[in-house]
């Protein structure tokens, strides 16, 4: 169980063509897992990269990210993976679900090779009820409209039952109306199971519905509002 996610000075520059970019820097800030926070900020401001850290898919420059007092940086590759299963669930703005495979096969997806203590198949047709795709089990991606797609990638991402749900720009592909049933399925996973919700997105609407707002702006935190 993960319940806080504390980032202490944190910087991330990318180097490129002998340009340096600064794409985070002195980044402080803490998550508690009850907590539906977005992220908002313009194109570049470095959203994307603060999840990408806090999600182990990269490390950062300097500073440090730890869960529950544990520093990712003390951690092995192996640990990492593992910590990253049990503990972190993510939702992109493209779906990244495998076109050959149904539904319930692509949520199935993560549990492969891994060793857990409840029946596989039970549990992806359990989290495919909870998005409400229980009759969509054996379609394919490619059956299934945008909104659908993106249901079926946030079951993905719940099967193993995350304590951090990580959302980069997940409505960002979909019409008002389908980004509004994915924000809700989110909003409710967040108060029914306490999963730990960072949002990134676009849409100030969506953002402000959230318990907290981080803005960002260059690479830093302009503000960290609790809304409610
Ligand atoms: N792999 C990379 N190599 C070089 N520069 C990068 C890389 N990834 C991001 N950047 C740069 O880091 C900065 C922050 O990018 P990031 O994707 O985090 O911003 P963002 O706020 O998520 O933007 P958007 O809203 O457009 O997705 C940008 O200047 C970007 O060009």
């Amino acid at each position: 169980m993960s319940t806080s996610i504390k980032c202490k000075d944190l910087e991330k520059s990318y180097k490129g063509d002998g340009v340096e970019t600064h794409a985070l820097q002195g980044i402080n800030l803490s998550f508690n897992k009850g907590e539906f926070t977005a992220i908002v900020g313009p194109s570049g401001s470095g959203k994307s990269t603060l999840l990408s850290l806090i999600g182990t898919l990269d490390q950062p420059s300097s500073g440090n990210i730890s869960y529950d007092g544990k520093k990712l940086a003390s951690m092995k590759q192996k640990q990492i993976a593992d910590f990253r299963f049990e503990h972190i669930g993510f939702v992109f703005q493209q779906f990244h679900l495998l076109p050959t495979l149904t539904s319930l096969e692509n949520v199935m997806a993560p549990l492969f090779s891994r060793k857990v203590p409840y029946n596989k198949k039970e549990r992806a047709q359990e989290v495919l009820k909870q998005v409400g795709l229980e009759d969509k089990e054996n379609s394919l991606p490619s059956q299934l409209s945008g909104g659908q797609q993106q249901r079926v990638a946030i079951a993905r991402a719940l099967v193993h039952e995350p304590d951090w749900l990580l959302a980069d720009e997940a409505t960002g592909n979909l019409d008002t109306e389908s980004g509004e049933v994915i924000f809700d399925i989110i909003q409710r996973l967040n108060s029914e199971k306490n999963c730990g919700v960072l949002f990134v997105t676009h849409d100030h609407d969506l953002a402000s519905r959230a318990n907290r707002v981080i803005k960002m702006k260059d690479g830093s935190v302009v503000s960290s509002l609790v809304e409610r």
